[in-house]
């Protein structure tokens, strides 16, 4: 019945519309307004606050794109963190590697979770890896809680800066990040769009500079469902081990369930940047 258009102050004068077939479910948690509903051409999409978080057919160019940048950057990681990511899809994708130990993954919203669990099978697929273990809380307070040094790798797979997720944008959670990962430990954060937010991503990418003391990289990738098409990320990792992100180092079973989207060509070609992201990114 109708569309679904995806207007937010956070991208004013512009809107991507998907056309509804019919709406799954619509429910406010203690965070935010949760929607889900089934396109014409883009399977199930999962809405949060009116902003599109993942549909079934773009989704793996994001989770794939978010956690193999960061997995494919440093051998055989074991310890990973998820920050946000409710939906499963980035679990998923850490399952993959059999060096991993154990997963844990910190979502604020609790409905994301359920949700997801019960419209999209094929993501929240990841919940079922015994390695995995569910934190409902914030991700601010669950960093500040862990022991210095423990992580090898933590994705931050946020929404965007207004809502539940604006801490996840500032210094200090930064910070907290560095110290729950061990020397050489690498950090991927969704960092907006180059078309959009080349000014939060400067802010990002000064901040990740002053905290990051190994290596900082902006890589980007295209999701057609997001607001622009495309979608960035900040690829940081600590003092210790030099980490060179534009070459992976790791390679990933696919065994089992093909990568529909990353591949190592495209790893390299994600750290390409159009001359006025460059001069901004490689100046900070
Ligand atoms: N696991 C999927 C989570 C989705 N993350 C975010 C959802 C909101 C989206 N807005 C894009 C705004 C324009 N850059 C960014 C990715």
């Amino acid at each position: 019945p109708g569309w679904f258009s995806e207007i937010s102050p956070m991208w004013p004068g512009e809107a991507h519309s998907l056309k509804i077939e019919k709406i799954l479910f619509q429910g406010k948690s203690d965070y935010q307004n949760v929607m889900v509903f089934q396109s014409a051409t883009y399977g199930k999409v999962l809405v949060l606050d009116g902003v599109i978080q993942l549909t079934e057919r773009d989704e793996c160019a994001y989770q794939e794109m978010i956690t193999h940048l960061p997995l494919c950057s440093i051998p055989n990681p074991k310890k990973v963190l998820v920050i946000g990511g409710g939906d499963g899809g980035v679990l998923r994708e850490v399952a993959r590697y059999a060096s991993v130990e154990k997963i844990d993954i910190c979502e604020i919203d609790k409905m994301v979770v359920d949700v997801s669990k019960q419209f999209f099978p094929d993501v929240a697929i990841g919940y079922d890896d015994p390695r995995v273990t569910l934190h409902v809380g914030d991700g601010v307070a669950f960093l500040k809680a862990v022991p210095a040094g423990t992580y090898d790798a933590v994705i931050v797979d946020s929404s965007d800066p207004i809502g539940p997720a604006k801490e996840l944008f500032e210094k200090p959670f930064f910070q907290t990040v560095a110290n729950a990962l061990r020397p050489g430990g690498v950090v991927c954060t969704q960092a907006e769009s180059i078309w959009l937010h080349m000014d939060i991503i400067e802010d990002i990418v000064e901040n990740c500079r002053e905290v990051f003391k190994g290596s900082v990289n902006y890589a980007w990738t295209t999701v057609p469902t997001y607001p622009s098409g495309v979608i960035g990320f900040m690829l940081c990792s600590t003092e210790g081990p030099a980490v060179d992100f534009k070459h992976p180092v790791n390679s990933i079973d696919a065994s089992k369930r093909p990568l529909k989207f990353y591949n190592s060509e495209i790893h390299t070609a994600a750290f390409c940047l159009p001359s006025f992201a460059k001069k901004v990114i490689d100046a900070k």
